[in-house]
């Protein structure tokens, strides 16, 4: 892309941003996105990978772009692509996490759950992730990569970061990966340059102090925001940031990077808060800001929560259900309308607190319902870590069968079994199929199937 095509004024604009070079940066866009991918830990497989990303291991990027819907293990959760500059973020979470004690980790702004899925990686079962998206409809695709990543101490929610506010001191840590003007994102998302001009970097200014003034009562003291962006823009990173040091109670905090990482290290104008910024052409990935901030005076407690009681459940169903799930016992089973639910019982107290203030739309993994004596087994629980493998049917599937499941097509198995059966790819499962006597049920969910050709 030569000069002349970047917004009127775009260029100009950066001039006076720490670390811009004009020349290496109007080179890289010449040249397309990279591209990178960031495997599961939770799900091992035997993906062919390149260069590691600096700041994160297990972050690694490709040499060219493969088609990513056509590969059953992308389907299967087994990595999520991800531009290396935002595994930044996974970066700062390792250094500020507190060893052994469980967190509440809440990802603000987190559709379609790049830094949800990274920020899970690393927690344990005795973490919390709450992964929030304001807009409905971006919801699902949200829920779909957390149900890929497998774990069962995550919830999804639909609120607006104004209902946070009565959750007083509820987080340890908080995400803000904040809505922005999206300069970062020109390789990727040609459109984001229609709509750049200083005007939207002013509004996004302003919209982002808003979330963050929102946010700030729910961080517990001495609990830590990370506030991301993909904008060059002082006015929506360091601006921000320094406004935070001065209208709350926070303080910046000093992430160490590598000299070699060519990450820019920024100051803020008032506070001489710290900043990471990241420009393709020095490095290899999309343009991101980071900063982290740690909460130093508390904003009251939260009131106190009469337990919500514990629903009455059938004994029966719920021996049914613990057959099919690992270490039945770590979990706390609830049943929302039909469908049951496994979520860590670590955080059980917690769900009822999130359920009186937020609009929940997943939590932990969906098991299935119960007709009869059986389990009419969840998409949910096919792709979660907590499946009792030992307690179901498996048909490994080569990868023109795996492939025609996600179609959804009919498939024909040489098979004598009978039943609901995990059907798997190189070991990871994709979902579930009913075999039957003389045909084979496909139940991959319909919303989620493969509907483009395939690349010849
Ligand atoms: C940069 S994107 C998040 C990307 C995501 N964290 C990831 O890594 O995949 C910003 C998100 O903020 C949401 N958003 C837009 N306006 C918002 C607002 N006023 N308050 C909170 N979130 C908002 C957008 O819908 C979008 O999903």
């Amino acid at each position: 892309m030569s000069k002349a095509l970047f917004p009127p004024g775009f260029i100009g604009s950066l001039q006076s941003e720490p670390g811009f070079d004009e020349q290496s940066f109007v080179a890289a866009h010449e040249n397309e996105a990279s591209v990178s991918i960031r495997l599961n830990p939770f799900k091992p497989s035997d993906i062919k990978k390149g260069a590691q990303v600096p700041w994160y291991k297990e972050g690694f990027h490709l040499e060219k772009r493969p088609s990513f819907t056509f590969d059953p293990l992308f389907h299967a959760g087994a990595y999520y692509v991800q531009e290396a500059s935002s595994m930044f973020i996974g970066h700062i979470f390792n250094y500020i996490k507190p060893d052994g004690e469980p967190v509440k980790v809440l990802d603000l702004c987190a559709a379609p759950g790049g830094k949800s899925t990274l920020l899970n990686s690393l927690l344990s079962n005795t973490d919390l992730l709450v992964a929030n998206e304001i807009i409905k409809t971006r919801v699902p695709i949200l829920a779909d990569n957390l149900t890929r990543w497998g774990t069962a101490n995550s919830i999804v929610t639909n609120n607006d970061p104004r209902d946070f506010t009565r959750l007083k001191g509820f987080f340890d840590v908080i995400l803000v990966d904040a809505p922005c003007s999206g300069s970062g994102m020109f390789r990727k998302d040609a459109a984001a340059m229609d709509e750049w001009s200083q005007a939207n970097v002013v509004l996004c200014h302003q919209r982002q102090q808003r979330i963050l003034a929102d946010i700030y009562p729910a961080l517990k003291e001495d609990g830590y925001l990370i506030y991301s962006t993909c904008s060059y823009s002082h006015q929506e990173n360091e601006d921000v940031v320094d406004w935070l040091c001065t209208e709350f109670e926070m303080e910046s905090i000093n992430i160490p990077v590598q000299p070699d990482w060519n990450i820019t290290v920024s100051r803020s104008k008032e506070k001489a808060a710290y900043g990471y910024r990241f420009y393709p052409g020095k490095i290899l990935g999309e343009g991101l800001f980071a900063a982290c901030l740690k909460k130093t005076k508390d904003s009251g407690e939260l009131s106190a929560h009469k337990n919500s009681g514990q629903q009455k459940l059938s004994a029966k169903e719920i021996e049914l259900v613990k057959a099919y799930i690992n270490d039945a016992d770590n979990y706390y089973y609830l049943k929302v309308a039909d469908d049951w639910l496994a979520i860590d019982k670590h955080h059980h107290e917690s769900l009822n607190i999130l359920h009186k203030h937020l609009y929940i739309k997943k939590s932990g993994v969906r098991i299935g319902k119960i007709a009869g004596r059986d389990l009419v087994p969840d998409h949910e629980l096919a792709l979660s870590t907590i499946i009792n493998k030992d307690a179901v049917l498996q048909t490994p599937l080569n990868y023109d069968k795996a492939i025609a499941y996600l179609r959804k097509d009919n498939l024909v198995l040489n098979t004598t079994e009978k039943g609901w059966s995990l059907m798997t790819y190189e070991g990871l499962a994709l979902g579930w199929a009913k075999l039957l006597p003389n045909r084979v049920n496909n139940y991959y969910p319909k919303e989620l199937r493969i509907l483009s050709a395939q690349p010849v």
